[in-house]
């Protein structure tokens, strides 16, 4: 486990605590008017600890734990990778968002790039955190900007928020799109071309 980070000027993020977690669902589940000591849920509080654990474990990675491998092949042309699944928590409601990411960038001069993989992983830091699909898809694009120096740029980011489908205003189906462009990617021809690769399913 990494040191705790820091986000966005929110302040240090402690090591995750499952005890405390546990108590929390514990408290909840009073609140609702369940019981939790019959059957079904006497393990749950333990259970939706370590799922939380999981899925915020994103808090205690930073980009550069994941964006290690990265080779010189003077390749500088665009790298895209589409329809990288998303799982993420809305900060809101804490209910899932989930949809897809497309992850593109031209690789700086002197062609620095990275594992494709890793692309992905990338996408999992910022997913595994409370979120907003906004932030999640400036702080991808920002951190590819500072560690692989690229020419350009771009993420694309589409989810349906179950804080829209199952609650709430009730839209299922309602998709958010969100895009980041750096660099380059900024010029209309090739952002064009971006956009049509990612859209060209
Ligand atoms: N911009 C943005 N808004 C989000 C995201 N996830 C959830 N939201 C919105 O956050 C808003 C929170 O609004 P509030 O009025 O404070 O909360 P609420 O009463 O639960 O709102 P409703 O969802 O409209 O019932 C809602 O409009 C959500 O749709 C996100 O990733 N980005
Ligand atoms: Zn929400």
């Amino acid at each position: 486990m990494t040191d705790p980070v820091t986000l966005d000027g929110a302040g240090p993020i402690g090591v995750f605590d499952e005890k405390r977690a546990e108590s929390a669902v514990r408290e909840l589940l009073l609140a609702v008017g369940e019981d939790p000591d019959r059957e079904g849920l006497r393990e749950t509080p333990a259970r939706v600890a370590r799922a939380y654990a999981e899925i915020f474990a994103g808090l205690w990675q930073e980009p550069e734990d994941v964006l290690t491998t990265t080779f010189d092949l003077g390749h500088d042309e665009m790298v895209l990778v589409k329809d990288i699944e998303v799982y993420s928590t809305c900060e809101h409601h804490l209910v899932p968002f989930h949809g897809v990411a497309h992850v593109g960038y031209i690789p700086s001069q002197d062609g620095k790039i990275t594992g494709l993989s890793k692309l992905a992983r990338l996408v999992d830091v910022y997913a595994r955190r409370p979120q907003v699909q906004e932030r999640l898809t400036t702080q991808i694009a920002e951190s590819l900007v500072r560690i692989l120096e690229p020419r350009g740029v771009i993420v694309v980011v589409e989810c349906e928020h179950m804080c829209m489908s199952m609650r709430g205003i009730r839209k299922p189906g309602a998709k958010t799109i969100t895009s980041a462009v750096r660099g380059q990617l900024r010029d209309p021809a090739s952002r064009s071309e971006a956009m049509s690769l990612i859209i060209g399913r």
